[in-house]
């Protein structure tokens, strides 16, 4: 019998990436190859991959840009498809499964274009364009979220909802238990933005870590992400105002410290929404404004709704704001394990093997 063979399609940043690199674990021990199509951002991101082969594909993002930009990323995505169609014919996929971003719709588009069985999966709480693309022609449509908004009236394909996939590290470090803070412990404070950072967390947070009274401050440990062009001012009011800081523009171990941390303060993307809810942790999020589809948005109203995170639009998360929402951190503890209880119980660890035993179930149901 021939071996299955998936290819997973991703935008090189973590938010697609990690959950493609989920499924592939939860592939793997089904006997299915896998092949990876991304783009030339991966990087190291991509080290960890469980796939037997990565193949780079176009990058062009049509968004935003003058309109003769957006044409020439128009061409270029459909020479990339052009591209893709000798690729899928000399492997012969069993299915292409994408995760969104521009980088899926070459690979998608030629597969569908060549009967080759796609799959969709959503991240978002709103599907986002380059799926919206594509979701037409799939056959089966994953989301992260019980509710998905924005999928094309023309969509055909069988729905599932099966959650976000998260990495193995991030299964590995939810048996950490959530540390209660106690009366004199150091709050355990973790800060990050997305795959790529987030300035705003720059500029706002070690202004409020200096207004809070001196007493609380010495009680912070703080980790934060800090985009490699901000890592200076952040360190240098750190060490101006004595607080101990680990900062660095990406963490590798990310899981392990957002299980060792007891308060988040985050953007919203898919992949930290999942994240946290599956590790059990409270948070603090400000969804990336202006995002045409207010995505990031709709992941964090998730959390807020069942009481798991604080929610603060990006114009009202002022160096003030943030340092009366420690304040209270400080103060009523118990909200902080309340909040963690509360991520816990939406938190889904088994989404990745959902999406691979939905997606082999999809291709025996069409043989
Ligand atoms: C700017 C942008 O287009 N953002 C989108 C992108 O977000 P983006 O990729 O930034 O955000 P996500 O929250 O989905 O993923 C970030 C990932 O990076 C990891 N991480 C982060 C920092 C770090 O130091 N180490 C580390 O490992 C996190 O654990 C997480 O797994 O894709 C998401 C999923 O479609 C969307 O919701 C976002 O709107």
């Amino acid at each position: 019998m021939k071996q299955p063979l998936i290819v997973l399609s991703a935008g090189g940043t973590g938010g697609h990436l990690f959950p493609a690199e989920s499924l592939a674990s939860a592939l793997k021990p089904h006997g299915v190859r896998i092949i990876l199509m991304t783009d030339g951002r991966v990087g190291n991101i991509s080290g960890s991959f469980p796939a037997d082969e990565i193949v780079q594909v176009t990058s062009a993002s049509p968004s935003g840009g003058s309109v003769i930009k957006k044409g020439l990323a128009a061409v270029k995505l459909l020479l990339g498809t052009l591209r893709a169609m000798p690729t899928l014919r000399r492997l012969k996929p069993d299915a292409v499964v994408g995760f969104g971003g521009y980088p899926t719709v070459p690979p998608l588009l030629a597969a569908s274009l060549l009967g080759i069985p796609t799959v969709v999966h959503e991240q978002n709480g709103v599907m986002g364009r380059a799926n919206r693309l594509l979701a037409g022609r799939a056959s089966l449509i994953a989301t992260g979220f019980p509710e998905a908004k924005n999928i094309p009236a023309k969509a055909k394909a069988e729905m599932i909802y099966t959650g976000n996939p998260v990495r193995p590290a991030v299964l590995e470090a939810s048996t950490i238990p959530f540390k209660p803070l106690g009366a004199n412990d150091k709050l355990h404070l973790l800060v990050f933005g997305g795959s790529q950072g987030a300035r705003v967390m720059s500029d706002i947070v070690p202004l409020a870590l200096r207004l809070l009274p001196d007493n609380l401050r010495q009680r912070l440990h703080v980790t934060q992400q800090a985009r490699a062009e901000d890592y200076e001012r952040v360190k240098q009011v750190y060490d101006e105002i004595g607080v101990e800081a680990e900062i660095a523009p990406f963490f590798k171990d990310l899981p392990k410290r957002m299980a060792d941390a007891q308060f988040i303060v985050a953007r919203s993307g898919a992949s930290t929404v999942a994240e946290l809810a599956v590790l059990g942790r409270p948070s603090l999020l400000v969804p990336l404004p202006g995002a045409i589809d207010q995505d990031q948005a709709a992941n964090a109203k998730y959390l807020e709704d069942v009481g798991a995170a604080r929610v603060i639009l990006q114009n009202d998360f002022t160096p003030a704001r943030l340092c009366a929402e420690l304040t209270e951190c400080f103060e009523k503890p118990e909200r902080l394990s309340q909040a963690a209880t509360a991520a816990a119980s939406v938190g889904i660890k088994d989404a990745g093997d959902r999406l691979a035993a939905e997606i082999l179930r999809h291709l025996s149901d069409k043989d």
